[in-house]
């Protein structure tokens, strides 16, 4: 079986050829280097008592179309109405159906972080969020040799970007940097989708104590959230679970109430 993940990879390098040659790299960092306002996604989940990352996602390798006609503008502002600490954006277009262009139109809509959910390979993408909206960028380990990863992240904070560092198995736990501002468990393996959220109680006890972390993905129910902050997790990324619904930001208020 062909590997997902590095189907996905693959056809990012060729976008990002297409899109190079289309807005030159020099142009997007002179763009990127202009202040503006910025919401620490970090401090967002340290200080919460819920912690709920809601992410907007139409579609996905694994389940096909989700939501196909969910509009940004609406779903991150019901999001955030609904109590989200902070917003996941996915911008990956042949595979999850988002576009730089949800993030765009959902950032003056909201005021709370924003992460961008993508597969970033290059500085160029860095870049790129900066100048959509983005607060923080998702770095996958199984996609990046670690002095990558690090170089990106380095990179991203020169940008003012925070990084969630997504891992999902032991032998990632050695890209645990103090260059990264939090650790993503993944509970879905991005080659296989074989999701169990068993897979953040496992690594939980091996990651540092002081870093913030997230269990991502397979959550459905305010009862593992709650057992997820037992277990030390300050955020929790959720997609499916509220967007496979006619109204994201509603079910994720009923969610938010049975956690207290
Ligand atoms: O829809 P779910 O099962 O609640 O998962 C959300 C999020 O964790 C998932 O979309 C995700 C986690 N890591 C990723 C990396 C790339 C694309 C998508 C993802």
């Amino acid at each position: 079986m062909k590997d997902i993940l590095m189907e996905i990879i693959e056809s990012k390098r060729i976008t990002l050829r297409e899109q190079k040659k289309a807005v030159p790299a020099q142009l997007l960092e002179n763009g990127a280097s202009e202040e503006r306002k910025m919401f620490s996604m970090r401090r967002a989940l340290a200080n919460s008592s819920t912690g709920i990352i809601a992410e907007f996602k139409r579609k996905s390798p694994s389940k096909g179309w989700i939501n196909r006609d969910a509009s940004p503008e609406e779903v991150t502002a019901a999001y955030q109405a609904n109590g989200a600490s902070a917003l996941s954006i996915l911008t990956d277009t042949p595979y999850f159906g988002g576009d730089l262009k949800d993030l765009r139109i959902a950032r003056p809509e909201v005021n709370i972080p924003i992460l961008r959910k993508d597969f970033i390979i290059d500085e160029y993408q860095l870049y790129q969020a900066k100048i959509i909206g983005a607060d923080a960028v998702l770095l996958i380990a199984a996609a990046l040799e670690k002095d990558e990863c690090l170089q990106l992240a380095e990179k991203a904070h020169e940008l003012g970007l925070e990084v969630l560092l997504e891992i999902h198995s032991e032998k990632e736990l050695e890209y645990v940097d103090s260059a990264i501002d939090m650790v993503g468990v993944n509970n879905r393996n991005l080659g296989t989708f074989v999701t169990d959220v068993e897979n953040s109680f496992r690594l939980a006890s091996m990651l540092p104590k002081d870093m913030l972390l997230v269990s991502e993905s397979g959550i459905s129910s305010p009862e593992t959230v709650k057992n997820l902050r037992q277990a030390g997790f300050r955020g929790f990324l959720i997609g499916e679970n509220f967007m496979k619904t006619s109204n994201p930001g509603e079910a994720l208020g009923s969610f938010i109430k049975q956690l207290n």
